[in-house]
């Protein structure tokens, strides 16, 4: 099984949020693995790969050094697609889609982070969004209570229903610290009530503070999204 882990935007917690679905689901007992898409801004290994094993408590796998979990790596911190053409390259998404069969011969989960945020594009031709809708991937989104999350949330909401997306849940990430308690709390709220009128029947589940005591409890809720 393969599911996807994209953002409203960068910066927005996919990372860490790919870390800790994969933790939850080693926690069961579970076979799992993380992919990243495409990785802009690194020279080599992808960081956020490395965030990930971090985060399962685990060490870099063989399929890693292999670049097996991320064989797009560019240097510039810039769109995929744009850092791609910085490098005289061209992103092929048959490579994203081969690395992820691969790995499924070796692990029963994939967990795949995007680069950015859901409509990103891979090239001038394709958005991330519109390989997830070729390839039938299902979808969990992060979102935030920093202001301006509703509307991007959103209009998140309305590509994936246009695209016929399959949305397992939104994880709210609440990390940050500067955030306004009356927005947090207000902002989940009303994410909670617009899935249903985007004709979604999917939860709003917290994510964890990394840093926090991630114990198994806080955690179940996470490996419930993925099943
Ligand atoms: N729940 C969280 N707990 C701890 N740190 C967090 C959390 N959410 C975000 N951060 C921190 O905020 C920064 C951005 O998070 P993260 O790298 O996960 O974003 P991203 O969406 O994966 O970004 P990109 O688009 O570059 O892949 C990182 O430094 C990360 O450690
Ligand atoms: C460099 C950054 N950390 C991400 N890897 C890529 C973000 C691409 C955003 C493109 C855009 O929405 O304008
Ligand atoms: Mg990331």
């Amino acid at each position: 099984m393969i599911i996807a882990v994209s953002g409203i935007d960068t910066g927005i917690g996919k990372t860490i949020a790919t870390g800790l679905l994969a933790r939850a689901l080693l926690l069961k007992g579970r076979s799992v693995i993380t992919q990243k898409a495409v990785q802009t801004g690194c020279e080599a290994l992808s960081d956020d790969i490395v965030v990930h094993r971090e985060l399962m408590g685990i060490g870099l796998q063989e399929v890693d050094r292999e670049s097996l979990t991320c064989p797009l790596v560019f240097a510039y911190p810039a769109s995929p697609h744009l850092a791609a053409a910085m490098e005289h390259r061209r992103i092929d998404p048959e490579v994203i889609a081969k690395a992820s069969k691969a790995l499924q011969r070796h692990y029963q989960i994939i967990l795949l982070e995007g680069a950015g945020g859901l409509m990103v594009p891979l090239n001038d031709e394709l958005l991330f969004v519109d390989y997830l809708a070729r390839e039938a991937v299902p979808l969990i989104l992060v979102t935030s209570s920093r202001l301006g999350s509703i509307n991007h949330t959103l209009l998140s909401l309305e590509a994936c229903r246009h695209r016929k997306i399959v949305l397992r849940g939104l994880l709210y990430n609440r990390f940050g610290g500067e955030e306004d308690a009356a927005i947090a709390v207000d902002t989940r709220r009303f994410l909670e009530r617009s899935l249903s009128l985007y004709g979604y029947r999917c939860p709003v589940v917290d994510l964890p503070d990394a840093a926090s005591d991630l114990g198994k409890s806080g955690l179940e809720a996470l490996a419930a999204l993925v099943g």
